[in-house]
């Protein structure tokens, strides 16, 4: 009785244990690498110590950057990972998901799905067989459809482990932290700024009445910040002029979400980000980006929503309409291509 009980709480351990990439030696997959983000991306990348194998795929010119990044003197190794996806992703601890189109002027994000949506679902099916105990982080747009597609796709498999999957929005929090720090005057490093909701226009709801410091804004200035905040993307894409969307401060983000996961993964306590992730803090929306405490295994707590204010909550219930659609239409997309896969493989 008492061997059969340690018997099930060692089995019980190492199955958590082996569920987490081992101590400051991780393997990270860059999907998309040699894209507008990917390449910078890849850069910072190389430069973490706790990083010991990029593996690179793209559609196209992975050898130049490969060749191009291996020069840097840092230990972390650098490999193309070649056309077969599956190979690319083999045993690695991470995927950072960076392929895929980004927006022209005049452009929704949502008008990127289509594209984008298949690129994910092959992605993911991948990861399913390749690498399932991965963290999975999806950088490509609309995020708001792509991590329910995603997330689909895996408990598909049977291998959704919801703690795991980000969607990185973390380009909010750098913004809200630039833009409140130069409004109150303050170095933007030292600004925190609660994310909740989506990545995409409305849905974005920055919690400028929990910002630390405080932000004394209101009235017109206060609602001049918050569409700042959420319409910033839209304003890059003009800047570039159909050269693309914001790729710099968008690398910059994805390697803070993705050094503080590491972190986390490592031991590191007390390390909090926002993410849009498969979330139980509010029974209408399946999906939501909230601030995140990270640990060994992931995600370990999620903050939800806390305390809003009237402006705050109002904002909160329409941006749960539009989530509501997106959710839909990711969770929609992975269902009918699951059901044609199943067709396919029966004939
Ligand atoms: N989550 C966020 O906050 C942000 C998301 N984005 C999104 O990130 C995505 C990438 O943006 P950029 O790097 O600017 O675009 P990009 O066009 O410069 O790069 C995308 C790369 O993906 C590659 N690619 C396309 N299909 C692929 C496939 N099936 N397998 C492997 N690689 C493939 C392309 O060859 C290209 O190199 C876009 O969807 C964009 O909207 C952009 C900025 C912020
Ligand atoms: O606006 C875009 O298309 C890219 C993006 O998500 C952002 O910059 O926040």
């Amino acid at each position: 009785m008492f061997l059969t009980s340690l018997f099930r709480k060692a089995t019980h351990l190492k199955r958590c244990y082996s569920d987490c990439a081992k101590p400051g030696a991780h393997k990270v997959a860059v999907i998309g690498a040699a894209g507008g983000i990917g390449q910078p991306l890849s850069l910072l990348l190389k430069l973490n110590p706790s990083i010991v194998e990029l593996r690179l795929h793209d559609l196209k010119d992975v050898p130049g950057v490969v060749a191009d990044l291996s020069h840097i003197e840092t230990a972390t190794k650098v490999v193309a990972g070649g056309s077969d996806l599956g190979a690319t992703l083999k045993d690695v601890d991470m995927i950072v998901l960076a392929a895929g189109l980004p927006r022209k002027p005049g452009m929704k994000r949502e008008d990127l799905f289509k594209t984008n949506a298949q690129i994910v679902y092959d992605v993911t099916k991948s990861m399913t067989k390749a690498a399932p105990d991965a963290y999975l982080i999806i950088i490509t747009n609309p995020l708001n459809s792509m991590i329910p597609l995603a997330c689909e796709v895996l408990k598909e498999a049977n291998k959704l482990n919801a703690r795991k999957v980000f969607g990185c929005s973390t380009l909010d929090s750098v913004r809200a932290a630039t833009f409140v720090g130069e409004a109150i005057c303050k170095d933007p490093k030292t600004v925190d700024v609660p994310i909740i909701g989506g990545h995409s226009g409305n849905t974005i709801i920055p919690l400028i009445s929990r910002s630390n410091p405080p932000a004394c804004l209101e009235g017109d200035d206060l609602q001049k910040m918050i569409k700042k905040i959420q319409e910033a993307g839209t304003e890059v894409v003009k800047a570039k002029a159909g050269k693309g969307s914001c790729t710099l401060a968008m690398a910059y983000a994805a390697s803070r979400l993705i050094f503080s996961i590491l972190r986390a993964a490592d031991g590191e306590k007390e390390i909090v980000e926002s993410a849009y992730v498969k979330s139980d803090v509010m029974p209408e929306v399946k999906y939501l980006a909230s601030p995140l405490l990270l640990g060994k295994c992931g995600i370990e707590k999620n903050f939800g929503l806390g305390k809003v204010d009237e402006c705050e909550k109002k904002m909160f219930c329409e941006a749960m309409e539009i989530l509501k659609k997106d959710i839909e239409m990711g969770e929609k997309f992975a269902k009918a291509k699951i059901c044609e896969s199943q067709k396919n493989s029966k004939k």
